[in-house]
């Protein structure tokens, strides 16, 4: 294409909306118009099924669940008056906790005030109160958030050494729609102990956010923590951002949960159009497709040019990938679907990886996303006349160039500035292209069979470990591995049994070895007492 017609392909798909400032440009994505009338089918099917969800049908037909997220930040649309008073009461609940907290009338038994959020939850617990964070926290905000997001215990570690020194003022918030992950509930415990062994009361400075009946809610309610807040079954961990999980955090630190969720609702309005070219969430879904054949056949690279939204495709690469990641299609056939999705933020990925994407293999698509707003204050001349917000968008635009030049297709989102109402549009943008990228493909969005898996597995290995200590403490001698599998009733799982092994040695728990470690048949595993 000349420039001449790019530029008029460039005003043709241009989308704008004045009122939130938003563009999306999918000019450099390369389909053409036969390409949209063959998808149109499939979109008039895509947007009866979005308006579908939010009307209350059980999208998630496996858990047999409504998915409500939609109604978050517009209870008008939830299907039950009792749905919406909930969704209502909970957001006052949240205002009213923050203001408590602000004012100090919830205060830590030592006096003062809250000063600092302990946030222990994992994924869709952790991934939007992070992102968040990083994008619209203020250096003043009333309260600083730190996130224990793992069962790494030097990680833990380090986030308790961070905030130890004003332990007594830290607000610990427990996240788990469950209740009963894992790694929030080893983040729980291991926090609770150091509040212990600092005569702290764990209870006093602890709020939980989970679903009902939940063991974590349970635990938070007979133990008299501070609040419990509610986690709908009709709202997934990725996209429970804008409900109690996101907007308690952000309330906390000072963040406007209102024009949050005003930015939400605006653009749930602008992608309920059932009209391809004028509905931003088909034009995202429509290129997914495009790239990927329908199948996921390229990665979506996230390329946010401000260091605010650093976290934003982390964020994303949940929402989608554990989304759109289904082995079987809504008929059962094996489909094996996904996108995936990563990147970080430019220019800094120029300075990394950007030289594959523009010589290498061509296997992925690129988004990148343009603030017009440099920052609050003027800038200063780096050269004559230049700045450096001018260089980061020279080199957003150089990049976009030099890929279409080698035939990479991109995406451009352009929003006026990072604040409340463009992050809520951003998420709702995404999660609405997700849910019709998914009625395009036939698969269901709101399940993750395959994560349940890899828990299972985990805890069969627990379990596995504790045969094995089991085995060894009752032996009058060392054991070879295989005798050892064999005796923990576990025989085919000796290599499993030798990581096992292997681990618990190198943490000096009770493990004695001889033998070659890089020969395993050659080891003899003993107990410490004998
Ligand atoms: O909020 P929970 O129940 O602790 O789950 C955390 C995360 O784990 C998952 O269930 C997958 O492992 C995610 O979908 C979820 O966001």
């Amino acid at each position: 294409m000349n420039t001449a017609e790019l530029w008029q392909r460039y005003q043709d798909w241009l989308y704008y909306d004045e009122k939130l400032g938003f563009y999306l440009d999918v000019s450099r994505m390369s389909f053409d118009d036969a390409f949209v009338e063959t998808m149109k089918p499939k979109f008039d099917k895509a947007f009866k099924d979005i308006t579908a969800i939010e009307a209350g049908a059980i999208a998630n037909p496996d858990e047999e669940r409504m998915v409500g997220h939609y109604w978050l930040r517009d209870p008008d649309l939830a299907p039950t008056d009792e749905l919406k008073q909930d969704i209502i009461d909970t957001k006052q609940s949240i205002i009213d906790f923050a203001h408590k907290i602000h004012s100090g009338e919830i205060a830590p038994p030592s006096g003062g005030k809250f000063t600092q959020i302990l946030s222990i939850g994992i994924g869709g617990s952790a991934l939007g109160p992070q992102f968040v964070a990083q994008a619209l926290a203020t250096l003043d905000a009333p309260l600083k958030i730190y996130f224990i997001d793992n069962s790494d215990p030097e990680g833990i570690d380090q986030i308790l050494a961070t905030i130890s020194d004003r332990l007594d003022t830290t607000l610990v918030s427990v996240i788990s729609k469950s209740g009963g992950t894992p790694e929030t509930r080893n983040g729980m415990l291991e926090v609770k102990q150091v509040y212990e062994d600092r005569n702290l009361n764990f209870a006093d400075h602890a709020f939980a956010i989970t679903g009902k009946g939940s063991q974590l809610e349970n635990q938070a309610k007979s133990e008299g923590w501070l609040a419990t807040f509610p986690m709908r079954d009709w709202v997934g961990g990725r996209t429970s951002e804008l409900s109690a999980v996101g907007l308690v955090a952000a309330a906390l630190q000072g963040i406007n949960i209102q024009a949050m969720l005003d930015g939400a609702k605006a653009m749930d309005a602008l992608t309920r159009k059932p009209d391809l070219k004028n509905n931003p969430a088909a034009l995202l879904a429509l290129s997914w497709y495009f790239a990927g054949n329908g199948k996921g056949e390229k990665d979506m690279v996230i390329l946010p040019y401000k260091d605010s939204l650093l976290l934003f495709s982390r964020y994303l690469q949940q929402l989608i990938m554990e989304s759109l990641g289904k082995e079987k299609d809504l008929d059962g056939n094996i489909v094996n679907q996904g996108i995936a999705v990563y990147g970080n933020k430019g220019s800094t990925d120029q300075h990394a990886y950007v030289q594959q994407l523009r010589e290498g293999v061509n296997n992925f698509f690129l988004t990148f996303i343009e603030v017009l707003k440099d920052r609050n204050a003027p800038s200063v001349e780096i050269e004559p006349g230049i700045t450096s917000g001018d260089y980061l968008i020279g080199f957003l635009l150089g990049t976009r160039q030099a890929l279409y030049e080698k035939q990479r297709d991109s995406i451009t989102i352009t929003i006026p500035d990072v604040n409340e109402t463009t992050v809520g549009a951003l998420i709702a943008l995404y999660e609405r292209a997700v849910s019709l990228y998914a009625s395009l493909i036939n698969i269901n969005a709101y399940h993750q069979p395959g994560v349940e898996a890899g828990k299972k597995a985990a805890a069969s290995i627990l379990s596995l470990q504790e045969r094995v200590v089991e085995v060894l403490q009752k032996s009058q001698r060392a054991l070879s591995l295989s005798e050892l599998a064999t005796q923990a009733e576990a025989p085919e799982q000796i290599e499993t049994v030798y990581k096992i092994v292997r681990h618990l040695y190198a943490n000096q728990r009770g493990i004695i070895l001889t033998g070659n470690l890089g020969q395993p048949s050659s080891l003899k595993i003993a107990w410490q007492s004998h």
